[in-house]
């Protein structure tokens, strides 16, 4: 591997290299077959100083170019979230910060008090010391200095606690604001992008981002603000006790300047793809646990540990890099803090032999350069703080970057005829596959959609139930785009029931609910009927109150599609559109679920995709969908007559 194209194999995820496993949902990474590691990277344990020194460089740069290309490619990722960039960061900490401008200052006023009665405290000691080295200097006077020592530090602690109660109140609305944030954020992303991002990403971005986010803007911001101020005001202390010995400690200040602002530049694009590795763990430990039947099955249990092991070891590149980072930052402070003492105590020595300074003020030097080393290392630890907040913000930022897939108004549909013009669509671009496809729906018509696997039938039923949009033309109700509805109103027009029923963590009722959350008990009740689930739902330990979900009373897969279609009932759209709705139910309850689902469907527009051809058979027209294409459109009888791909499939079939 050369230096430039260093690193693991490009994730499906950037590389949209992803497979499918013949016969299942989930995604599967390519075999790795290679160490993942390349050489390079890894660290060399043996050989002379010098040339270990230059594997270390190396490793480094490499480190460095690859946090680089991450980010960058994480800023555009093709399907996945994106990144943020750095100003919306400052844009969003401004809005933060814009209604709490006057506790903000509060609190570091208070701060600065404090930092202040600090200060004073050396000066009141250099008159101390040198009134006592003073032959003439009465008692009194040393009593009245201490006293007012001890004076000074109560105050300091009485400000000191009272600009901590201030910021920890201050911190805990920031955060409740940049939670609230983020869940209106989240919850607003189209089906199709939370879809097409990986689990793992959003469950970081979500868990991690924002509590990593929270920390930097509850205790990293104002820490690191207060933090400077303290050392600014120190060094203006030091230059009022003595301009000469205050010099050592200025002359460092460049060195600092230079290796914090070197670490600013590089970390954030560090700590950008730690947050990223961070995902990829994340992705593959929830792929491998979602998938773990599949995986059972075909004995992957070993490519999967390789690839967390992998995962796992980028990671700990990354922290390697941006942990070199911190350590050679680290390095220097060290130095800037030492240096200033021993040659501020030489040039003290020097200068009071002089006469220049006094021994008070050499003293004074001394403390306030012990004391300036506590709030710049809190600077210092906080910028870093900081650094970690910001990488976080922007992915965390990076969601809201993701366009909205409608932009709902207030029209009201004048009708109920469903009608698809012209529809082309593309899951990646450039690869349509539906290829100007027009459907017409009467209203309380049944429409069948055929056709052989891959041919388009499911992505035709989403484009015609209003979850994503077409890339061409458009799907009106009434005269109304789809997606110029608002959501709950479209929910009542038109309808997608798919196999996959997810049950909310709730009572049943709840999950019954949920499109028309006003419906009273006795619609519960009877939606529950329509679909046969009353039966059972009657028989739970709190009836329609009992908690249901995932770690409650968990239902089965036949029980769970059975409250998906009592929703529908309560939902009462005119138009349903059936992905292969009835399949994951058992023969016998099918058949019961299809009795309820007859008088369910009646009076309603119904566009059905099916497999299984006898539901065509019944249905008024079939539409028989091939290569994205509506290929042959009429009834059962006009299409046998016809003697085309209908025929054929109806042939294979009932063979
Ligand atoms: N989320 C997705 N991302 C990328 N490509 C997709 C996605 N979903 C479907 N496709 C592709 O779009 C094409 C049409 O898929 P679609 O699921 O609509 O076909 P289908 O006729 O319903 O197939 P089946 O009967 O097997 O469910 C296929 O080539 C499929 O691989």
């Amino acid at each position: 591997m050369t230096e430039g194209t260093a690193g693991p194999e490009p994730r499906p995820e950037t590389a949209g290299a992803a497979e499918k496993l013949p016969g299942s949902a989930q995604t599967w990474r390519p075999a790795i077959s290679e160490p993942v590691i390349p050489d390079e990277l890894r660290p060399a344990r043996t050989g002379p100083i010098r040339e270990r020194l230059g594997a270390w460089r190396r490793r480094h740069l490499l480190r460095e170019q690859r946090a680089k290309d991450t980010f960058e490619r994480s800023r555009h990722p093709e399907r996945g979230l994106p990144v943020a960039s750095g100003p919306a960061v400052w844009t969003f900490l401004r809005s933060l910060l814009a209604g709490r401008r006057r506790i903000l200052i509060g609190l570091l006023v208070l701060h600065a008090l404090a930092a202040v009665a600090g200060l004073v405290v050396p000066q009141i000691l250099r008159r101390l010391v040198d009134n006592a080295a003073a032959a003439d200097t009465a008692a009194a006077t040393l009593n009245s200095l201490a006293l007012a020592v001890a004076g000074v530090v109560v105050a300091q602690a009485l400000l000191t606690f009272a600009a901590r109660a201030i910021s920890a109140v201050f911190g805990q609305d920031l955060l409740a604001a940049a939670r609230e944030y983020v869940v209106h954020t989240v919850l607003r992303l189209p089906l199709s992008r939370v879809e097409g991002a990986s689990t793992g990403d959003l469950v970081t971005r979500v868990t991690r981002d924002v509590g990593t986010m929270s920390e930097s803007v509850r205790w990293g911001l104002p820490q690191a603000v207060v933090a400077l101020v303290t050392v600014l005001l120190t060094l203006g202390a030091m230059i009022y006790n003595s301009p000469l010995l205050s010099l050592p400690l200025l002359l460092s200040v460049p060195a600092l300047a230079f290796a914090v602002t070197r670490y600013l530049k590089r970390a954030p694009a560090g700590y950008i793809t730690e947050g990223k590795t961070y995902s990829d763990i994340n992705s593959t430990l929830t792929e491998t646990v979602e998938g773990a039947r599949t995986v059972e099955a075909f004995g992957l249990g070993e490519k999967r540990r390789d690839l967390g092991d992998d995962d796992i070891e980028v990671s700990a590149q990354a922290e390697r890099y941006t942990m070199s980072l911190r350590n050679l930052l680290f390095i220097v402070i060290d130095f800037a803090y030492s240096s200033p003492l021993v040659w501020t105590l030489l040039l003290g020595g020097v200068g009071y032999a002089n006469g220049w300074v006094s021994l008070g003020q050499l003293t004074a030097a001394i403390l306030y350069i012990q004391a300036v080393v506590e709030p710049l290392d809190r600077l210092i630890a906080n910028v870093d703080r900081l650094q970690v907040g910001v990488a976080s913000t922007t992915r965390l930022l990076g969601i809201a970057e993701v366009p909205a897939d409608r932009e709902p108004t207030d029209r009201q549909p004048d009708g109920v005829k469903l009608t698809g013009e012209d529809l082309r669509f593309a899951y990646r671009e450039g690869h349509d596959v539906l290829h100007g496809v027009d459907v017409d729906l009467q209203p309380g018509e049944r429409l069948a959609i055929v056709g052989p696997s891959g041919s388009g039938k499911s992505t035709l039923g989403r484009l015609l139930a209003g979850i994503n949009g077409p890339r061409t033309g458009s799907v009106t109700v009434g005269g109304v785009e789809l997606l110029d509805l608002r959501l709950d109103l479209l929910r009542t027009e038109v309808a997608l029931v798919t196999q996959e029923h997810h049950v909310f963590v709730g009572t049943v009722r709840d999950n019954v609910v949920l499109a028309r959350e006003d419906s009273d008990d006795a619609t519960v009740i009877e939606a529950l009927r329509a679909t046969g689930a009353w039966e059972w739902v009657e028989r739970l330990p709190e009836g329609l109150g009992t908690v249901v979900g995932s770690g409650k009373v968990r239902l089965t897969p036949a029980q769970a599609q059975q409250i998906a279609l009592a929703r529908l009932v309560v939902a009462d759209p005119h138009t349903l559109v059936l992905d292969e709705a009835t399949s994951l139910i058992d023969p016998r309850t099918a058949r019961t679920l299809e009795g309820s689902m007859s008088s369910l469907m009646e009076g309603r527009a119904v566009v059905a995709i099916a497999h299984r051809l006898h539901t065509a058979h019944d249905a008024d027209r079939i539409a028989v969908v091939i290569d994205g294409q509506i290929a042959e459109l009429g009834s059962h009888d006009d299409l046998m007559a016809a003697n085309g791909a209908y025929a054929a499939l109806w042939r294979a079939w009932t063979s």
